[in-house]
C-alpha cells in the first residue's frame, strides 16, 4: 500500500535574483514498510524535502499525501495534530527533554496528544532497543547512542504512519552508528514502519531498501539498496567511508 506520495512538489525560498529552488518538482511514491534513504550533497534539498513530508512547513506548490491525506489542505492547527499523530521524527541532535527521564521522553508525545499509553507495546519497543535498565535515567545520564535509541522509541511509540529521520547517526561514532541504524532497521521491520532517512553516508544508505539521490532540489537517481551491504549484520563488514559533504561527483562515483 502506498503510504506517502508527492506530486510536483516545489519549495522556493525568496524572490527574484536571490530565489532558491530548494525543491524543484519532486515526484515520489513510497510503499508502507519501506526503509528509504535520501542522499545528496549539502544544500541539495534533503532537509527541505523531509520538512515537507513531515508537514513542518507548507510547499510553494505541489502536494504531499500521507496515509491518504493531502497535508497542505490542512490549516495550521489541523496540520499540527496530524503531525503529532502520524509522523515520528528522529533528529541528529536527539531532541530529548533534558529534565524528563528516558521513559517520560518516550511517552511524552502520547501524553501531549491525550492518548492512553499502550504499556505492552512501549515495553516491547524498549526491550528491542535494549533500554529496559535505562528508563529512569535523564538524557544527560545516557550515551549518545542510548539517547538516540530513546528518540527511536519515542518515534515508534505513537505508531505513526511514517518515521522521518534527519541524519539520525550524524553525531555517533561508526560502531554506535551501525548499532543504532541496525536497531532502527530491526524495529522498523518488526513494527512494519515506513522510514525515510536523510544521510550523507552512502554506505549507510545502501543498507536501506531504497536509495534516492537528490541534487538541486530534484531526484536524480532512485534505486534499490545493495543486497550484500544490507546483510552486514551477519557478515560484520565495515561500512564504506562517509562521502564528502561538498562534492556532488563523489556521490555519483560511489554508486
Ligand atoms: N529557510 C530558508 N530560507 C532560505 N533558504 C533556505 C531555507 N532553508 C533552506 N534554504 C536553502 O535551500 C537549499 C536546500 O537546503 P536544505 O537544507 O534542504 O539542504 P540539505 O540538502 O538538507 O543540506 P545539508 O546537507 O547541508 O543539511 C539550500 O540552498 C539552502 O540554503
Amino acid at each position: 500500500m502506498k503510504i506517502l506520495e508527492t506530486k510536483d512538489l516545489k519549495k522556493y525560498y525568496g524572490n527574484g535574483d536571490t530565489q532558491v529552488k530548494a525543491l524543484d518538482g519532486v515526484n515520489l511514491s513510497i510503499e508502507e514498510g519501506e526503509f528509504t534513504a535520501v542522499v545528496g550533497t549539502s544544500g541539495s534539498g534533503k532537509s527541505t524535502l523531509l520538512h515537507m513530508l513531515g508537514g513542518l512547513d507548507y510547499a510553494t506548490s505541489g502536494t504531499v499525501t500521507v496515509a491518504g491525506k493531502k497535508i497542505f489542505e490542512l490549516n495550521e492547527n489541523a496540520l499540527t495534530i496530524f503531525r503529532r499523530r502520524q509522523i515520528g521524527f528522529i533528529f541528529q541532535s536527539y531532541n530529548l527533554v533534558p529534565i524528563l527521564s528516558a521513559y517520560e521522553n518516550i511517552v511524552l508525545p502520547l501524553e501531549l496528544d491525550g492518548r492512553s499509553i499502550d504499556e505492552v507495546f512501549v515495553k516491547e519497543i524498549v526491550c528491542m532497543l535494549g533500554l529496559e535498565n535505562k528508563l529512569d535515567n535523564l538524557p544527560g545520564q545516557l550515551s549518545g547512542g542510548q539517547q538516540q535509541r530513546v528518540a527511536i522509541a519515542r518515534a515508534l511509540a505513537t505508531k505513526p504512519a511514517i518515521i522521518l529521520a534527519d541524519e539520525p547517526t550524524g553525531n555517533l561514532d561508526s560502531k554506535t552508528t551501525q548499532e543504532v541504524l541496525g536497531l532502527l532497521k530491526l524495529t522498523g521491520e518488526q513494527f512494519h514502519q515506513t522510514i525515510v532517512m536523510i544521510t550523507h553516508n552512502e554506505g549507510l544508505a545502501q543498507l536501506c531498501d531504497r536509495v534516492i539521490h537528490i541534487e538541486d532540489g530534484k531526484i536524480v537517481d532512485d534505486h534499490a539498496g545493495d543486497e550484500l551491504e544490507r546483510q552486514w549484520e551477519q557478515r560484520d563488514i565495515p561500512l564504506k567511508e562517509e562521502t564528502s559533504r561538498g562534492a556532488a561527483g563523489e556521490v555519483e562515483d560511489e554508486k
